[in-house]
């Protein structure tokens, strides 16, 4: 595995993280340093564990049947993977984009209210303030501010993703997850996307799980190859991408496997 020499501050830092469904291991000894106000982008292909690892980082996989998770996931000091963690704190700090945009069926304005609302914001020129702030964040307020009380899911779908993208900010957050935020976006929306990564950056700690070995090289700062749940080389994106350390890694990079 490549080695970071770096002074970087680390967000989280997984150690030893095992996690089975079953009987199938699908993530094998992982450590991982992910570091502040960087990208980090999780590459490889399909079922190797890529989504099962970022959905691991705010603990959404807990509860599904038959998981079995070893190991740790120290996030900003302390070990989420702890039975006592408060989820809903953790994911105001830890927010989640998936691949398909969610929206609520609800308002534009009332999907980005939602989530300062569950954490006691009541005052409605806070919400506007936080509204407006978020949908700035995401380059979405000059093409809504018209209409917040029209139906999220009245957007194009790009748009729809960027909204989720501005839920995730409401709350403040810490780090971003992002699964495949583009896999179901077209050329456009996806460059879109991608700008508002490289922009986020400048606040937020990212993780972006891609399909895609262009974007992986186009936004992020450090690159991860997993391979039938291993971590096989994390490195700085352009040393992985011009000089892995491991065949493996060069043989998906190549495209003589995947
Ligand atoms: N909810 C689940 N229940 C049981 N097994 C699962 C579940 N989710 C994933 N798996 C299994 O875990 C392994 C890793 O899957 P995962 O979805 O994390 O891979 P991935 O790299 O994200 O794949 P893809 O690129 O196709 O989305 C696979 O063997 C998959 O079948």
């Amino acid at each position: 595995m490549g080695v970071i020499a770096t002074q970087e501050k680390e967000v989280f830092d997984i150690r030893e993280l095992n996690l089975w469904y079953d009987t199938n291991h699908a993530l094998k000894d992982i450590d991982f340093p992910i570091h502040e106000k960087e990208v980090t982008a999780i590459i490889g292909p399909s079922g190797c564990g890529k989504s099962t690892f970022i959905k691991t980082l705010n603990v959404m996989n807990r509860t599904v049947p038959g998981v079995r998770i070893q190991g740790e996931i120290n996030y900003r000091g302390k070990n989420i993977l702890r039975p006592k963690t408060d989820l809903v704190e953790l994911r105001k700090q830890v927010g989640m984009v998936f691949q398909q945009a969610t929206p609520f069926p609800k308002s534009i304005y009332e999907n980005v209210a939602y989530g300062p609302k569950i954490h006691g914001v009541h005052k409605k020129s806070k919400l506007n303030e936080i509204v407006e702030n978020s949908l700035k964040g995401v380059a979405l307020w000059e093409e809504v501010k018209d209409r917040l009380h029209a139906p999220a899911l009245g957007l194009s779908g790009g748009q729809q993703q960027r909204l989720c993208i501005a839920r995730a900010l409401a709350t403040e957050p810490d780090t971003i997850l992002m699964d495949e935020p583009t896999s179901a976006l077209d050329p456009i929306s996806t460059m879109k996307i991608e700008e508002l990564i490289l922009e986020l950056k400048q606040k937020y700690t990212i993780v972006i799980v891609t399909h895609n070995m262009q974007q992986a090289a186009r936004v992020s700062d450090k690159t991860a190859f997993f391979l039938m749940g291993e971590l096989i080389e994390l490195d700085e994106t352009k040393m992985l991408f011009s000089n892995p350390s491991d065949q493996r890694t060069e043989d998906y990079i190549t495209g003589r496997f995947g």
